[in-house]
């Protein structure tokens, strides 16, 4: 403030001083403008010092935006030499032919199984995760709090934030990153679709365009989602199927994400692995999927709204355990080949692939719910509504053929056993109302 009052009377002062109109004399006149002048030099300094002090801090108070897309991103708090000892750490390799992976997301659902599961077969591990509240944050904590006990450090902060990134492999070579932090959710799209823009698509180049700079650069291997099939009809659903009619923005923002990774693979060489996971479940699960709340509201007594389609026909999707789905990961990481290029120059073709992780066998979505009660012990209050025109598809099924031949992906676990693993875990978690599934 003061500066600006300091700018606002310098323009007060006329250019040419000869017509200034003099009421004391001319030499008091010339003292105070000498001391004004001389006052105005000092502040500058001090402002343009400031200024300096601001950016040149630390580098993550600075670089990430203020976003509106997100209600609660907390600033990242990173650096120093403490901090630096504890990435190099979590991501150090314990294993004779280990692999070190950067997972994005880590404090998420399949981001926790997946981390855990590289660790505990030796592989240097560091997550990454800016902790949003898309839905209830404490749940994400807990994970976060699992990871650390088996060594796995969990860095706060948003993928967006290319300083970080590049600060990340300025301390480990990372020889892999497995892409897990998105935003997820078919229906929230049409609530905040700025958030999906956010992580799913600026979020994604700015990884991408962090790993071409990165020497060596990384194998990529990341999450796109079964939902980029949209309106397709054709089942069961093969990669080599049409994927440009997404039903929802999130879809799209999926699909946008398999171009993009065309795009980094054709110009920088970059090992690209994209996998479209089928409506994947389990313990640690996501609250805003629906055999999440619907077990949350059957425990409550409160009614649940069952979607069917047109002349009350059959939703249902193909439901993939999780245990399933790290296997799909692990191999994707295991059999991603070397990215070719360096200095952010391709120096050969590299490998571009996607793959369906689905279980290959649907399941109506009322059929869910009787597993649910049976498990439960509590008869749902069901009420049918018609399938919302809001993102969400009728069915879903994956051909893995792919999968099987290129990864060896073979699912072995039916819904009611995973729901079973499911509502023991939520059982357990929630335990006695401790804490609440909001
Ligand atoms: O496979 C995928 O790619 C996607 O799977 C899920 O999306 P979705 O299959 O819609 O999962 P849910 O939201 O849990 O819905 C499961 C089924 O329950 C139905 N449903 C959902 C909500 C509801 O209130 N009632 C209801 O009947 C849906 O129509 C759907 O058939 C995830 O939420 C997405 O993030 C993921 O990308």
């Amino acid at each position: 403030m003061s500066q600006l009052k300091q700018i606002s009377h310098l323009d007060n002062i006329p250019s040419t001083p000869g017509k200034f109109k003099m009421e004391k004399s001319p030499y008091t006149h010339r003292l105070r403008w000498h001391s004004s002048l001389a006052k105005l030099t000092f502040w500058s300094f001090i402002f343009l010092g400031l200024i300096l002090i601001f950016f040149l801090r630390s580098p993550s108070s600075s670089s990430i935006p203020s976003d509106p897309s997100r209600r609660s991103l907390r600033t990242s708090n990173w650096g120093g030499p403490a901090w630096e000892k504890r990435v190099r750490s979590s991501a150090r390799v314990r294993s004779r032919n280990g692999i070190s992976v950067l997972v994005t997301g880590a404090a998420g659902f399949v981001g926790t199984h997946v981390s855990a599961a590289l660790k505990r077969r030796g592989d240097g591990v560091l997550g990454l995760d800016n902790f949003n509240d898309y839905y209830d944050p404490s749940l994400k904590r807990a994970r976060q709090a699992l990871l650390e006990r088996t060594g796995v450090f969990v860095v706060e902060g948003d993928i967006n934030d290319s300083a970080l990134l590049r600060k990340l492999f300025e301390v480990v070579a990372f020889t892999h990153v497995m892409h897990l932090a998105a935003q997820a959710g078919v229906r929230y799209a049409m609530e905040n679709p700025s958030s999906y823009v956010h992580s799913n698509i600026a979020g994604l180049v700015n990884v991408l365009e962090v790993c071409k700079s990165a020497n060596p650069q990384p194998a990529i291997v990341w999450a796109s989602s079964s939902s980029v099939y949209g309106l397709n009809t054709k089942v069961p659903f093969s990669e080599k199927d049409r994927t440009d009619q997404p039903a929802s923005l999130y879809a799209a923002t999926k699909k946008a994400g398999e171009e993009i990774a065309h795009t980094y693979n054709h110009i920088y060489g970059l090992s690209l692995t994209g996998l479209r996971f089928f409506t994947v479940y389990g313990p640690w699960g996501r609250p805003d999927m629906a055999y999440f709340f619907f077990t949350r509201d059957i425990l409550k007594g409160k009614s649940i709204p069952i979607f069917e389609a047109a002349n009350h026909g059959t939703v249902a999707r193909d439901f993939t355990y999780i245990d399933d789905i790290v296997k799909g990961c692990l191999a994707s990481l295991d059999t991603a080949e070397k990215s070719t290029g360096s200095g952010g120059k391709k120096k050969g073709a590299a490998q571009l692939r996607v793959f369906n992780l689905g279980n290959t066998s649907p399941v109506p979505v009322t059929d869910l719910v009787s597993i649910l009660e049976r498990l439960l012990k509590v008869k749902a209050k069901r009420t049918m509504l018609k399938l919302p025109r809001n993102g969400d598809v009728q069915f879903t099924h994956a051909n893995i053929s792919s999968a099987q031949r290129e990864l060896g992906y073979k699912p072995t676990t039916d819904l009611q056993t995973g729901l079973k693993k499911f509502v023991r875990w939520y059982l357990s978690y929630y335990a006695g109302g401790k804490k609440s599934a909001a």
